[in-house]
């Protein structure tokens, strides 16, 4: 099977999945090769055909039977003849998609399965691409994050060494021997990224939802997406920032790790003198994969959680603000509290073998993988082992993803 995203110009954007068919005949399409056995599909939309024997048993759901897709919804299909063949349907000339468009069509019991995804964004060219809300994104995750960075480092110390009692020893011995400055080591680099790591989410979230239910911010207050909507565009968000940040996340967490105090005369030195350092010796010895080491194990950690994220904030919001209104401050701070709290809940197991991940390889390698490292770490510490750092990135989470929803709610507001 093949993946692929196709530009389409000023008809928006597809997906396609490409999945050998037999026996399927292509309609008028550009790529469409009625002899072929194996289909970029991307065309195809717009008069697939299916010979009369297989039509039989194909079943064909559109998009208009999806919920999020009212155009689709309110507008028949036109079915166009061809000898011997039937068309999956095709497109009216100027049709505006919103939503998704998708067909399914499956060849009889155990046969080949046809999957067709397509988005158009060609009735959101006359709204504005949301860009503000990648630079809210980029402004409020900064906020939060010079807020939290003091518990992350306790919290990261926690998950990966064993010497500490809790957290008030963690913190006391921080104190005592690195001073104040040992609580925001490796926080430049996240400050950096946040720029780029909470964009992609925000922005990836908000244009997500904007495709999937056709409103904007502005217009959501008025016409709440359901919590499918929102879910979905969440892990999209998570999804994508995932690979921005892992490599970020990487350096932070190795410089995180480092005990050895600041720039004392005889003392031993530590291994990375800062991030660009850190980043150059991993590239060196562990060559350009291995800045994205732990990837996967982010990705799993915050592809859903994310979601829960804004499922959070927005049911939150939704339950204590009169209808149509906007949430208030308060309302706000709590509801971004709580979303941090619930999606941390949720990945703070894979957080913890994320973090391991990221530290493995750098002696020798321990763990052949998420899962290995997963059941080694049942292993030797049992089941407690998954809620290391549970407190801590609690504590952390509320205060940081208040002030992160509080402002980046004030900049919309604002540049609204
Ligand atoms: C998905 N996961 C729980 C990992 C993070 C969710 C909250 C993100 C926020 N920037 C923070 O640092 O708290």
């Amino acid at each position: 099977m093949g993946v692929g995203l196709g530009w389409l110009g000023r008809q928006g954007f597809c997906f396609l999945l490409r999945q050998p068919w037999r026996g399927l005949t292509m309609g008028q399409g550009p790529s469409c090769h009625p002899q072929s056995q194996d289909h970029w599909l991307g065309w195809g939309i717009r008069a697939p055909v299916v010979p009369a024997h297989l039509a039989r048993e194909t079943t064909l759901h559109d998009s208009s039977r999806w919920p999020g897709s009212p155009e689709l919804a309110r507008s028949p299909l036109p079915v166009a003849q061809g000898p011997g063949t039937r068309p999956l349907f095709t497109l009216p000339p100027g049709l505006n998609i919103s939503g998704r468009l998708s067909a399914w069509a499956r060849e009889g019991e155990g046969g080949i399965q046809l999957c067709l995804l397509f988005w158009s964004c060609q009735s959101l060219q006359a709204q504005t691409m949301p860009v503000e809300e990648f630079v809210a994104g980029w402004i409020s995750g900064a906020v939060g994050l010079v807020l939290g960075h003091p518990f992350d480092t306790v919290k990261v110390r926690l998950q990966t060494q064993t010497t500490y009692r809790g957290i008030a020893d963690c913190m006391v011995r921080i104190y005592r021997h690195e001073s104040l400055l040992g609580f925001f080591k490796g926080m430049s680099f996240p400050i950096a990224s946040i720029a780029v790591v909470n964009s992609v989410l925000f922005g990836v979230y908000s244009n997500a939802l904007l495709l999937l239910t056709a409103t904007s911010h502005q217009e959501r207050r008025a016409q709440p997406p359901s919590y499918m909507h929102i879910f979905l565009a969440g892990c999209t968000g998570g999804f994508l920032q995932a690979y921005f940040l892992a490599p970020f996340d990487l350096i932070k967490v190795r410089l995180q790790n480092q005990t050895e105090p600041r720039a004392q005369p005889g003392s031993p030195q530590p291994r990375y003198h800062g991030p660009m350092h850190c980043a150059a010796s991993i590239f060196q010895e562990e060559g350009p994969r291995g800045l994205f080491r732990g990837a996967w194990a982010l990705t799993l950690r915050d592809t859903p959680t994310l979601g829960i994220y804004f499922i959070t904030y927005e049911g939150l919001c939704h339950q204590y603000t009169p209808e149509g209104q906007n949430p208030s401050s308060a309302t706000v701070l709590v509801a971004g509290g709580f979303a941090g709290i619930a999606s941390w809940v949720t990945a703070t197991p894979l957080d913890v073998i994320k973090s391991r991940m990221q530290m493995d390889g750098l002696r020798r390698k321990v763990y052949r993988g998420v899962l290995d490292c997963m059941v080694s770490s049942v292993q030797q510490e049992g089941l407690g082992v998954f809620f290391r750092g549970l407190t801590i990135n609690s504590a952390r989470a509320f205060p940081v993803n208040a002030v992160t929803f509080l402002s980046y709610e004030y900049l919309l507001r604002w540049w609204g």
